[in-house]
C-alpha cells in the first residue's frame, strides 16, 4: 500500500541533504531563515539550493516574526512554494502576508496544554496549512527546533478544516507512534534527522522518511 504520509524536512543547508531528501520521498523541504538558528540560511544560499530541487517538492521558507523587507527579499528572490510563520504572527499580520506574497501560508501554532488547542481554530480560518509544534519552553533560545515533543494526546482525535503538520521532537523512533495517536498525514522534522544542531545526516532523513510511511528502517 502507498501511504498518503507527507514529510517536511526542515532547516536544510547543503545540496546533498537536499538530494537525499529528494532521493528518499520528501514532500515539503524547508529553509530556515531564523538568524539565531543552527539552521539559519543565507537568502542566497537558499536560492541556490532551491533552484534545483525538483519539481513536485514544495520549498518552505521558515521565518519568525519578519517584516515586510525582509520577507519581500526572500520571496523576490528565492522560488517558494510556501512560507511557514513560526513566530507570534497574529490573525491579521498571517491574513496580510498571505495577501501580499499570493504565497500559501503555514501559521505554526506551539502546543503545551489543551488552553492552546483554541488558537488552532482561530489560525485555520485564515491559514492555508497549520503546524502543530511544541509550544518552546520560556528559557528556550529558538521558538521552533528544540527537539521537544508534546503530549499527542491533546489533538488525538481533533479535525481540523485546513491540511496540518506535525511536529516537535519527531525522530525516526517515534514518529510512527506520533502518526498513529494524533492521524496525522504530514510531519515535519529538523533536529530529529541531524547528528549535531544544524547537522543533516542523509541516514536520517532516509529513515525518518521510512519510519513515517510505516516501512521498515
Ligand atoms: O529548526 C530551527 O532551528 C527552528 C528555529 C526557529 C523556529 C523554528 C525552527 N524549526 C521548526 O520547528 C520544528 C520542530 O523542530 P524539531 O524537529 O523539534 O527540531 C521544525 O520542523 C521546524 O519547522
Amino acid at each position: 500500500m502507498v501511504s498518503e504520509i507527507k514529510v517536511k524536512i526542515c532547516g536544510l543547508r547543503d545540496a546533498a541533504h537536499v538530494a537525499a531528501a529528494a532521493k528518499a520521498g520528501a514532500a515539503y523541504v524547508g529553509f530556515n531563515f531564523f538568524s539565531k538558528s543552527p539552521r539559519y540560511i543565507s537568502v542566497d544560499d537558499a536560492r541556490s539550493l532551491a533552484v534545483d530541487v525538483p519539481l513536485g517538492i514544495a520549498k518552505v521558507a521558515l521565518t519568525v516574526n519578519a517584516d515586510n523587507a525582509f520577507l519581500d527579499d526572500i520571496v523576490g528572490r528565492v522560488p517558494l512554494d510556501m512560507l511557514q510563520l513560526h513566530g507570534s504572527e497574529s490573525v491579521e499580520r498571517v491574513a496580510e502576508i498571505r495577501a501580499r506574497y499570493g504565497l500559501p501560508v503555514m501559521k505554526v501554532i506551539g502546543v503545551a496544554d489543551e488552553g492552546d488547542l483554541a488558537a488552532i481554530s482561530e489560525f485555520s480560518k485564515i491559514a492555508d496549512q497549520l503546524l502543530i509544534d511544541a509550544k518552546p519552553p520560556k528559557e528556550a533560545e529558538l521558538p521552533g527546533g528544540n527537539g521537544l515533543s508534546f503530549d499527542w494526546r491533546l489533538i488525538a482525535g481533533q479535525r481540523w478544516s485546513v491540511p496540518w503538520m506535525l511536529a516537535g521532537g519527531l525522530t525516526p523512533l517515534n514518529v510512527a507512534e506520533a502518526i498513529s495517536m494524533t492521524g496525522a498525514k504530514q510531519v515535519d522534522v529538523a533536529s530529529g534527522v541531524e547528528t549535531a544542531p544544524g547537522v543533516k545526516d542523509e541516514r536520517l532523513i532516509a529513515d525518518f522518511i521510512k519510519a513515517a510511511r510505516g516501512e521498515k528502517t
